[in-house]
C-alpha cells in the first residue's frame, strides 16, 4: 500500500499533515527524519514537516542530502521543511528577529500543479522565524505574502516544492486543495486507503499475534481500547480472551457498571472490572499541583499493570496483554510540547516495550487515528455509545477537580474591565491557574472571570480580547448568574478528597443529562465539567468553603485546536440552576475560551 511518507522535522503539526493526507484517502506513515532513501522508495512521495528547529543550529533535525538528489520521488517541504530543502541544496535562510505567526494573503506569482483551482489570492496561515532569501539553483518562485517573499518555491522538473505557509491547518483556506493537488497531481497516490476495510485484515492479525495464548485486554472504556477489544471479541473464541478494567475512582457516575453493561449487551461479558479508587485517592491526599497529580498517577496506573502481569503469569504462562494504543501514542512528534510530562502513564513505558520484544504485546490499532478508529468501530456494528464517546483523560477527574492551598480574594483588573465595560459587562481575575498553549509551549495562568447580560458572539469577542490584551490571562469564563458580587469571591484551600469527586460527578452527570435531553452531544467534540476551590459566599453561606463548576463544551475535529461550543444560553442556565442545587456548589460558570490560548481540559 504505497502512500505518502511525512517525515517528522518536529513540528507539533506532524500528525496533522499525516491525518490530512489520509483524509484525502491515501496512507500516510510519520517516519523519523533520518530514514533513509531505500525505505522511502516504497511510497509515492515524501512530505517534509515543519519544526522549531533552525538550519543554523548544529543539532536542528536533518534529512539525508540524497533524499533530494537521489530519491526521484516528489518532495513537498512544509514551513521549516522547505528551509531544510533550500538550505541541503544551496540556498540561503537567514534567522529573522521576529517570528511571523498568523494568517498572512498568500499571491500566486506563477501557476503551476500545486496550485491547480486554489485562487489567485487567499490565505494562509504562517508561524516562523527563519526565512529564505535566495533559491538553490533550478528553483523558482511561484507564490509570495507580503512579508515573505519566497511562500511557495519548486523545482519542478525534479518534482522538489517548499511552501513557507501551513496548509495542513484549517485557517489555511485552500490548504486541502493544495495538499491534494501534490499527492494525486504531483505524487499521482491512488485513493486507496479506507481503515473500515481493513477490518478481516486485523481480525487475521490478532490470530496470529495471539497464537493461541490468551489474551488479557485492557479496556479503559474510551473508544480506543472499546473498539479494539470488540476486534479481539471477533477474532478469538471467549474463552481466550478477557478485559480488564481498571477502576481508578476517578472515573464519572455509574460509568463502570454502564460499561460493563454496554459490553454484556453485544454479548461480551468477559470484564473484570478491578476496583483500585482506594488506592488513587490516597496516592492523591496531599497533591495540588497538576502536574503532580499526573505524576502520582501515572507511576500508579504502570505499578497496576505491572501487578496484574504478575498474576497473569502465575496463572497461566501462555499470556498476551492487549491495549487500546493507537497511531498518536505510538509516534509523539518531537515537537510536542510536553509529550515527555503528559503521557507519563501512556502506552509506551519500559515494561510496556518489554513485552513488545517478548512478542506478549497485542495493539490491533497501533496504525490509526480516532476517527479512523471511529469509522473501524462503526463497520464492526458497535452501538453509538461505545464508538462515538466524547474522549476522556487517564487521569480522569482527578484533573477536573482542581486543588488548592491558598486563600485569596478574587482581583480587580481595571483593563479587563474596561474590555468588558465596552460591552456592558464587568470583568475581574481569580487568583487560580489552568493550563493553556502558546505557541509550541504549555502556559499556566490565570483564570477571568466576566459577567453580565450577553449574546454568545460578545462573550467571543471579549474573551479573545482579554487573552489577546494580556498574556497573564490564558482563559476566560462567563458567571451564568447574574446576581453575581466579585469582592464575594474567594479562593480557598482544597484538595481531592472522595466528598469533591462525588459533587463533580453529579454536576457532570446533570449537565450531560440535559445536553442529551436537548440532543446535542454529537455536536460536541467534548464537554468537560471542572470543579474549582471558588466560593461566593455573598447572602447564602459567608463562612462556606463553597465551589464552582465551570461548563467547558468545545467543539473540534482534532483535538488539536478547539472552540467553546455556542451551546444556547438558557440551555446552560437550565443546567447551572440544576447544579447549584447541590450542596457545596455557589456558582457555575461557561468557559467562553478557545484553544488556543486555553486546553480543553483545565489541567
Ligand atoms: N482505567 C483503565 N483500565 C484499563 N485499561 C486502561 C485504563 N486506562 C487506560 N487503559 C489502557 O491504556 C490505553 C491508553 O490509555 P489512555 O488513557 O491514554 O487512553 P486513550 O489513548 O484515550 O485510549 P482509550 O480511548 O482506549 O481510552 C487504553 O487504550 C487502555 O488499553
Amino acid at each position: 500500500m504505497p502512500g505518502i511518507a511525512v517525515l517528522d522535522l518536529g513540528g507539533q503539526y506532524c500528525h496533522l499533515i499525516a491525518r490530512r493526507v489520509r483524509d484525502l484517502g491515501v496512507f500516510s506513515d510519520i517516519l523519523p527524519s533520518d530514514t533513509e532513501v531505500e525505505t522511502l522508495r516504497h511510497f509515492d512521495g515524501v512530505i517534509l514537516s515543519g519544526g522549531p528547529g533552525s538550519v543554523s543550529e548544529p543539532d536542528a533535525p536533518r534529512v539525508p542530502q540524497t533524499v533530494l538528489t537521489d530519491l526521484g520521488k516528489p518532495v513537498l517541504g512544509i514551513c521549516y521543511g522547505q528551509q531544510l530543502i533550500t538550505d541541503l541544496l544551496g540556498g540561503t535562510v537567514i534567522r529573522e528577529h521576529v517570528r511571523e505567526y498568523g494568517l498572512a494573503s498568500l499571491s500566486i506569482i506563477e501557476p503551476d500543479l500545486l496550485f491547480q483551482d486554489v485562487p489567485s489570492d487567499s490565505m494562509a496561515w504562517m508561524s516562523h522565524g527563519d526565512t529564505v532569501t535566495s533559491l538553490p539553483r533550478g528553483f523558482r518562485r511561484l507564490a509570495k505574502t507580503e512579508t515573505c517573499d519566497f511562500a511557495a518555491v519548486a523545482d519542478v522538473d525534479k518534482r522538489i516544492y517548499g511552501i513557507q505557509f501551513h496548509p495542513e491547518v484549517t485557517h489555511t483556506q485552500h490548504g486541502m486543495a493544495i495538499l491534494s493537488n501534490f499527492v494525486f497531481h504531483i505524487c499521482h497516490a491512488q485513493p486507496t486507503w479506507n481503515p473500515a476495510s481493513l477490518k478481516d485484515k486485523l481480525i487475521e492479525q490478532i490470530r496470529a499475534t495471539a497464537a493461541g495464548r490468551k489474551v488479557y485486554f485492557l479496556v479503559s472504556g474510551g473508544v480506543d481500547s472499546n473498539v479494539a477489544y470488540a476486534l479481539c471479541a471477533q477474532a478469538l473464541p471467549p474463552d481466550q480472551l478477557e478485559g480488564l478494567y481498571v477502576d481508578t475512582g476517578f472515573m464519572r457516575k455509574n460509568e463502570s457498571e454502564q460499561l460493563r453493561l454496554a459490553f454484556e449487551r453485544i454479548g461480551l461479558p468477559n470484564i473484570r472490572i478491578i476496583d483500585d479508587s482506594q488506592r488513587f485517592l490516597d496516592a492523591m491526599q496531599d497533591a495540588i499541583d497538576p502536574e503532580e497529580k499526573r505524576q502520582r498517577i501515572g507511576p500508579l496506573f504502570i505499578e497496576i499493570q505491572q501487578e496484574l502481569v504478575s498474576a497473569m503469569e502465575n496463572e497461566n504462562h501462555n499470556w498476551v496483554l492487549g491495549q487500546g494504543t493507537i497511531y498518536p501514542d505510538t509516534i509523539e512528534s518531537g515537537g510536542t510540547a510536553g509529550a515527555e510530562v503528559i503521557k507519563t502513564h501512556h502506552n509506551r513505558v519500559p515494561m510496556i516495550a518489554e513485552l513488545a520484544a517478548q512478542n506478549r504485546l497485542l495493539e490491533p490499532l497501533q496504525e490509526f487515528y480516532k476517527d479512523e478508529v471511529r469509522a473501524l468501530g462503526q463497520a464492526l456494528g458497535l452501538p453509538p455509545d461505545l464508538v462515538n464517546r466524547h474522549p476522556f483523560p487517564g487521569p480522569g477527574l482527578a484533573i477536573r477537580t482542581l486543588c488548592s492551598d491558598r486563600h485569596a480574594k478574587a482581583m480587580p483588573h481595571g483593563g479587563i474591565d474596561g474590555i468588558c465595560r465596552e460591552f456592558g459587562l464587568h470583568g475581574c481575575v481569580l487568583p487560580l491557574k489552568s493550563v493553556g498553549v502558546q505557541g509550541d509551549n504549555r502556559s499556566y495562568k490565570n483564570v477571568a472571570m466576566i459577567s453580565g447580560v450577553a449574546v454568545l458572539e460578545t462573550l467571543s469577542q471579549v474573551s479573545t480580547r482579554i487573552t489577546n490584551g494580556y498574556k497573564d490571562v490564558n482563559r476566560v469564563v462567563y458567571c451564568l448568574d447574574a446576581a453575581i458580587d466579585f469582592k464575594a469571591l474567594r479562593v480557598h484551600d482544597a484538595l481531592l478528597t472522595s466528598e469533591r469527586l462525588d459533587v463533580l460527578r453529579e454536576a457532570d452527570a446533570i449537565a450531560h443529562q440535559l445536553l442529551h435531553a436537548h440532543g446535542l452531544e454529537h455536536q460536541l467534540w467534548q464537554f468537560p465539567v471542572v470543579l474549582i476551590p471558588v466560593s461566593h459566599g455573598a447572602g447564602r453561606r459567608s463562612e462556606s468553603k463553597g465551589e464552582t463548576v465551570i461548563l467547558r463544551p468545545v467543539y473540534s475535529v482534532d483535538g488539536m485546536t478547539a472552540e467553546f461550543a455556542k451551546l444556547p444560553l438558557p440551555l446552560l442556565r437550565e443546567m447551572a440552576r440544576a447544579i447549584c442545587q447541590l450542596p457545596t456548589i455557589d456558582l457555575v460558570c461557561f468557559d467562553v475560551s478557545n484553544k488556543p490560548p486555553a486546553t480543553i481540559e483545565w489541567e
